[in-house]
Formats: structure tokens, sequence, C-alpha cells
């Protein structure tokens, strides 16, 4: 029968327009050339990969490459410009996998392969970056949709080509709506109520606004409507008769979506009254863009691989800069995280840039023991042991609060269990700071304090050390000045008649006081308290849903930002912990006005508060309550809160629970914490308030007792008329001497290669002086002197 059916086949063979449709559905299989099957097999006489892959036992990551015809590539064939030939060289394909087993998959009669256990012990001496060829053709265009979509879809046909399934619509070829996985973490219970923030995910570029925001979120942009191919209407239909809670959830928010450019006009947040961004007076907020010289430091690290310390006054944008060399970072090593560790001197800093703390970092614990003591501690841990074998780019934030000896200790770890005599055994450092901020906590034992400067292996460790000079916090050139002196500890006669000035009572209409700062903790717990407890009706309480290995999870979570037990009433003070988007951002101050669930927007206690705002707030119930009746109502409620947003304006919100994790470099989640991102916010500690940008500040000098204290305070401040001094006494506010003098050996050098006009300050001097010493360094045993004089 087979026979007959071949012979049948030879006599006639088959028509051309089915050639096409097979085309079509089956491009990267379809034969072009010549349609017969047989002929194809014919010509194909090499194994496929995966034939190969199951011969040899070798996975697909080591197969050999095979080209477009679907012969096998011998060793030395495949260079890397061959992998930009075409414009799938960047798709993650097995067929591009760049050989490195050096097996040339023509040999047919391969042997089995057998891997001993350690075969790959010396993996971390491989150094497989390469350099991107400069004279790259251009990368293909990106299509419209998005990639992770993309991945998914099968390749769209010409209109001439186009077979309709009648399964299918064709909204089927459109990429998911990215706001979908959003609004399918909000469901009913707090532990799933949450927004899918990994960390900080605040960057230089700036998030799209959340929708929860009222009523300023009624009037978006354009570029925030879903896309046009996605209509709330059209998910909305999708989903009506899916009974699950993310479906409910999803459809209300649909829902909600349609009615917004419906109600533009006459907004539901007439309730907080108009604000002057629902009457198109203030101009849209922009993205961050770094400056000139933020973006040559980026280019520093990112493209020259080089070892950078930056610094500037407070508010020059380090933080920004350095989110923004952490989302490049990531990206260049997206395949391979481990390589870049994100960490910061103390568990706030670090949190606030999604990382961990040196020390947990490093598998060191307190890290007290002598270096020798402490590679010890180390090898004993091979999870540690791994991540300073694996990585390549060491993050460190607040610097300024690193002691020095555990600067030169994690520098001989580095050196010693990586076996390489380069400064930190070759890693590239990244590190950012002011020193005339917070120093290092003191020791117990009460010895002077070691700045990271004053480490012997600071010098070799460091190829750049690069001044921001452009504030960015602070407008008011005047007030930039005042800073600077009191930064230096050079305070003008001028400069201090300014800041007794300031010590005069300040009172802002809209609700929100000032944040008074405090040097300890004990002074902010016992100021909120009390102010809690003089207002009137019922409190609520939200406490933390924590997760992680309990034996470390605490300790971890400690010094979280936000707290385990948050307390609130209507007419807390409450400050947002998180950046949200342009307008609201970590240390946006505002009032709890109600408490809320989503799904009834059934509101307690606004009344009495502001009549205006009862008004509207039960025009708005009623509007929203048209839509969810038949919603099953959730018992958790949430606190609505009324920012004052940075360009002044009052924005509405209700508050949700957001994730925080304490996660290693490869990925590990330490330990978790789901809770409000707010803190109640009357007073504040100088210690959390570091890296905070305040409108409204309070403080009290007479309270500060470390030197920097007094700094970091004041210098949190966004301008004068926000600021109240009390107390100013130029004595309290002196910088410490070794700083004075660490800074005033750095100076000024306008870098060639940024021109005459550019404000860049990169102390070249010393890094030539770096340079020279690192290469000492790295021809001799590295440091030997210093660490001798340490008694290592
Ligand atoms: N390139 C920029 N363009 C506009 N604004 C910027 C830029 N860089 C930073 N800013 C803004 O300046 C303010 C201070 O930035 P940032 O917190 O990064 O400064 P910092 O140097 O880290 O301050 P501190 O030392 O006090 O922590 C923030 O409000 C930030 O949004």
């Amino acid at each position: 029968m087979l026979s007959r059916a071949a012979k049948q086949c030879e006599a006639n063979p088959p028509p051309q327009k089915n050639a096409a449709l097979a085309k079509h559905l089956f491009p990267s299989s379809s034969p072009s050339a010549n349609p017969d099957i047989r002929e194809q097999f014919k010509k194909r006489v090499s194994p496929s990969p995966a034939t190969l892959s199951a011969r040899t036992g070798i996975n697909e990551r080591t197969s050999p490459s095979w080209n477009r015809t679907g012969t096998p590539r011998g060793p030395g064939q495949r260079s890397f410009a061959s992998l930009y030939e075409n414009s799938d060289a960047f798709k993650h394909e097995p067929s591009s996998v760049i050989d490195l087993t050096g097996q040339a998959p023509s040999s047919k009669a391969k042997e089995d392969v057998f891997f001993a256990e350690d075969d790959f012990s010396d993996d971390e001496n491989l150094d497989l970056d390469f350099e991107a060829p400069t004279s790259l053709p251009p990368m293909p265009k990106p299509p419209k949709v998005e990639s992770a979509a993309k991945e998914n879809m099968p390749p769209p046909s010409t209109p001439s080509q186009r077979v309709e399934w009648s399964s299918s619509p064709a909204s089927h070829w459109n990429p998911p709506n990215p706001r979908r996985a959003d609004s399918g973490a909000s469901h009913s219970t707090m532990s799933s109520l949450k927004r899918n923030s990994s960390g900080e995910d605040d960057c230089f570029e700036v998030p799209a606004p959340k929708k929860r925001v009222l009523p300023s979120s009624w009037k978006r942009d354009a570029a925030d409507q879903e896309p046009p191919t996605q209509t709330p209407a059209h998910n909305a239909k999708k989903n009506f008769f899916d009974p699950s809670a993310s479906a409910i959830k999803e459809q209300k928010r649909q829902l909600k979506n349609q009615r917004q450019p419906q109600n533009s006009e006459a907004p539901l947040g007439d309730w907080t009254g108009p604000s002057k961004e629902a009457e198109g007076t203030v101009p849209k907020m922009q993205a961050i863009s770094l400056s000139r010289e933020q973006r040559h430091i980026l280019n520093l690290v990112v493209e020259k691989k080089q070892s950078v310390f930056f610094t500037g006054p407070a508010g020059t944008g380090k933080s920004v800069l350095m989110r923004a060399i952490i989302d490049e970072l990531k990206k260049k090593y997206e395949r391979d995280p481990e390589r870049v560790a994100v960490t910061a001197s103390t568990g706030l800093a670090a949190c606030n840039i999604g990382g961990v703390t040196l020390h947990s970092f490093s598998g060191i614990g307190l890290g007290k023991e002598s270096a020798t003591a402490l590679i010890k501690k180390v090898r004993r841990n091979p999870k540690a042991k791994n991540r300073w074998l694996r990585v390549k780019c060491l993050i460190i934030d607040e610097v300024s609060m690193v002691d020095g000896d555990l600067f030169d200790k994690l520098s001989q770890i580095a050196r010693t269990i990586r076996n390489n005599g380069r400064p930190w055994g070759g890693i590239q450092l990244v590190i950012t700071g002011d020193f005339f901020q917070l120093p290092p906590v003191p020791d117990r034992d009460q010895r002077e304090v070691k700045f990271a400067f004053d480490a012997s292996t600071w010098k070799t460790s460091i190829d750049h050390t690069i001044g921001l000079t452009a504030v960015f916090r602070q407008r008011d050139p005047q007030f930039a000045r005042m800073l600077n002196e009191m930064r230096l500890g050079e305070i003008s006669a001028e400069t201090e008649r300014a800041f007794k000035a300031l010590s005069r009572p300040l009172k802002f209409q809209d609700g929100v006081d000032m944040a008074q700062l405090y040097p300890t903790r004990a002074q902010v717990e016992s100021s909120n308290a009390s102010r809690l407890r003089a207002l009137p009706g019922e409190g609520r309480q939200f406490v933390a849903e924590d997760s992680g290995d309990p034996a470390i999870r605490d300790k971890l979570l400690a010094n979280m930002m936000a707290p385990k037990c948050l307390d609130l009433k209507v007419g807390a003070q409450v400050m947002l912990i998180k950046n949200w988007d342009a307008g609201l951002v970590n240390g946006s101050l505002g009032r709890v006005i109600a408490f809320s669930d989503e799904k009834t927007f059934e509101m307690e206690g606004a009344s009495g508060h502001d009549p205006d705002m009862s008004d509207a707030m039960t025009k708005a119930r009623k509007k929203l309550q048209a839509f969810s009746a038949e919603l099953e109502a959730p018992k958790q409620k949430f606190p609505v809160v009324q920012f004052i947003a940075m360009d002044g304006t009052p924005r509405v919100v209700m508050v949700e629970p957001e994730e925080w994790k304490v996660e290693l470099p490869n990925g590990e989640v330490q330990a978790k914490r789901l809770q409000l991102p707010l803190i109640l916010a009357w007073a504040l500690s100088i210690h959390k308030a570091q890296g905070q940008t305040l409108e409204r500040v309070t403080v009290d000098l007479g309270r500060v007792f470390e030197k920097g204290q007094a700094y970091v305070a004041l210098s949190r401040a966004t301008s004068q008329h926000g600021l109240q001094v009390l107390n100013f006494n130029k004595h309290k506010v002196m910088a410490h001497p070794k700083v004075c003098d660490f800074y005033k050996q750095l100076y000024r050098v306008n870098e060639a290669d940024l021109g005459p006009a550019t404000s860049v300050t990169d102390f070249v001097a010393d890094r030539m002086g770096y340079q020279k010493a690192r290469q000492e360094a790295s021809d001799s045993v590295p440091d030997e002197d210093a660490l001798a004089s340490m008694g290592y």
C-alpha cells in the first residue's frame, strides 16, 4: 500500500499552493526550494542537535552550534562576528550558543562523555566576558509587541498568507496587557494585595502612575492609556464569566478605567478639592534623566569597567545615579545575576537599593575577628564562598558608614578566596557616599573612628574618585551654598544669621505638619506615639506579614524601614517609604483621611474632618458602589492618604501593602516583609531620614550629638520655606577633621574627554597615584606592607 501511495505521489506532485500554506504554518521546517520531503531527508545527513545531545550526554548548552542549513560548525568555524551576521543572532536559541567545548559536531562516532564532580571547580577563573565589536551592524529593529509576549507568539503572517483560525480571535495576536500582572496581584487578602515591587523599583526611568491614585490619576495623559488593541471593554468581556477573585478584581479595574475618560471633566476627585493637576495648570512631571556628570560616571562603570568612588554633597543625585548603575549592570549581567552584588553599609540603606548589607553578602557575621579568622569562616560557608568567587562587580552604598578596618579585611578576604593578588581579587568596585554624612557606628571599645578612606587598601582599590557637583535637591542656590558651608564646617557670619532666622514657626493649611528629626529612635517613637494618642477616634493596626528563614529573618527585617506594626488613625501624619512616581516618592508626607476597601469604597471617619471632602466622598462612594455592588466586599480596609506631591499639590491614594525583600545576589530571598509603605511621620530619626528628600522638616540642633548628623538632618530639606531650625549653634555642625582633610586632598580637574565646560570633578591626581600603586600592587604580593601594618 505504501509503495502504491509513493508511486501515486510521484505521479501527482503536491500543488504549489499547499506548499505555500505549509511554509506559512511551519516556516522553520518548510522546504523552500524543493517541496519534496524525501529530497529534504536525503540532504540532511548530519544528526540533529537533539540527537547528538542525547548520544553524547551533553546538554544543549554544551552541544555544538549549528548553522542555518542544519550543518554543524567545527571548532574555530564560528567566530563572534558570525553571531551578528543575521538578525536572529541575539535570539536565545540553542543554535546561537557559542561552542566552548571545542568538539566538532561532525565527528559522528562520539563516545559518551562523563564529567567528574570537580571538573568545573576552576570555572571561576574563566572570564567569558568579551568586548562587543564596535563595528557591529545595527541591531534588528524590535517589533512593536513586547518581547516576552513575542516569544510565545507565532510569527504574524503577511496579509496574503493569513490563515484565520476559527477558534482563535485576532486579539490573540496582541501582547498581553502589561497592567494585568499588577492588577492580578490585587486581591482581598493582605498577602495578595501587593504590588510587584522587588526592592526599590525606582530608577531614573519613572514608573507609570499607580491606578489607585484618586483623583489626579483620573486625568492621565495618552501615554498611560491602555494600548488601543486592548480596551478595558475588550478585557472585561473576556473575563465576564470568570468567577475567580482575580478576574473579579480585574473586571472592576477595567470598569474604573472605562469611566476615567468619561469622567475626566468632572472627576471623582472633586472630593479632595480640585487639584491644580486636575485643572491642567501643573506641567506634567518629567522622568529624571541623568546629568552629564552622572552619565560620565555611568559610562566609566558600565562600559569601561572601572572601579569608581563617586561622592558629592547631599542632593547631588548619588542615589539616583547608583540606581541607574545597578539597572544597567543587571541588564549587562542578566544571564548571570550573581556577577553583580548590591550592598550597603546598613540594612536600611541596603533596602533602599534592593540589596543586602556588606556583612551579609560577605558572610562574615559581625566581622570583628581578624582577616585570617574571617577567611576561614567564609571558607566554611559554601554559599558565601561562592558569592565571593562569582561576583565581578561589588556595589557599596553609604560608604561613609563602612568601617576602615572592615574595608581592609574584606579586601583581603576577596584576594585570598579568589586566589587573585589584584585589589579585591580583581572585583570591580562601585562605591558611593558622602563622608560628611553619618560616620561608621563606633565600636564598644570607643577607639577613634576609622573611615573607609583611612583603610590601607582604599587607594589601591579605586581607579577614579569623582565628585558630583550639581545639587538637585535644593533649587535655591543661596540655600545650597549655606548647606555647603555647613558641610565643610566653614560657616560664615551671614550663613549663621540665615540659619538662626529659620527658627520661626511654620504652619501649613493642608493639615500636613513638619516632620521633626531626632537623633535617637526612642525619641522618635515616643513623639509619634503621643501625637497618635492625642487624635480622636479608633485606631487601626497593620501587622506586617513576614516570611523567610526564621533563624535570621527577624534580625534582617529589624532594620527595615517598614515597621512590623503600624498603628494609624484618621488624621495621622505619615510618610511614603517607596517611590511610586515622579510626584509621590520615598519621603512624601501625607495625612490619613479615611480607611477604605477598594470594592465598596466605603469610607470611615472622614465626615466631620472636612465638610467638602465628606460631601465629595459621598458622591464618590455612590459612583463606585454603582459598579461594584455585585462584587463581593473584602474585609480588609486600608488607609486613604492625602499626600503632598513633589509639586506641592494634594494627591489622594488608597495605600495597600507592598513587599520588601532581603535578597542575595543569586536571587535567594533571605527574608520578606509585606506591609503598608508608610511610617508615622510627625517624628523621624536622622538615621532613617538619610537618603530622603523632605519638603517640610524641623531640626532641633540642641539634640544632635554626632558629627555629620546636623548636616544630614538639614540637607534633607528642599528649601528654606520648608525648614525650621531650632537651637542653631555653629559648633554643633562641625565636620570631622579627618573628613575635611580627605576632601581637601581631592581637587577639581576638568576631564579632557568631557571638554572644558564640564562640571565633572575627577580627582585625577589621586587616580594616577592609585593606578601606580595598583600596578605595583599587582606586580608584587599585594598590599603586604599594609596588611603587615594591620597585623595580618
Ligand atoms: N539628574 C537628575 N535630574 C533631576 N533631578 C535629580 C537628578 N538626580 C537626582 N535628582 C533629584 O535630586 C534629589 C536628590 O537625589 P538623591 O537622593 O539621589 O541625592 P543624593 O546625592 O543621594 O543625596 P543624599 O546624599 O542626601 O542621600 C532627588 O529628589 C532626585 O530625584
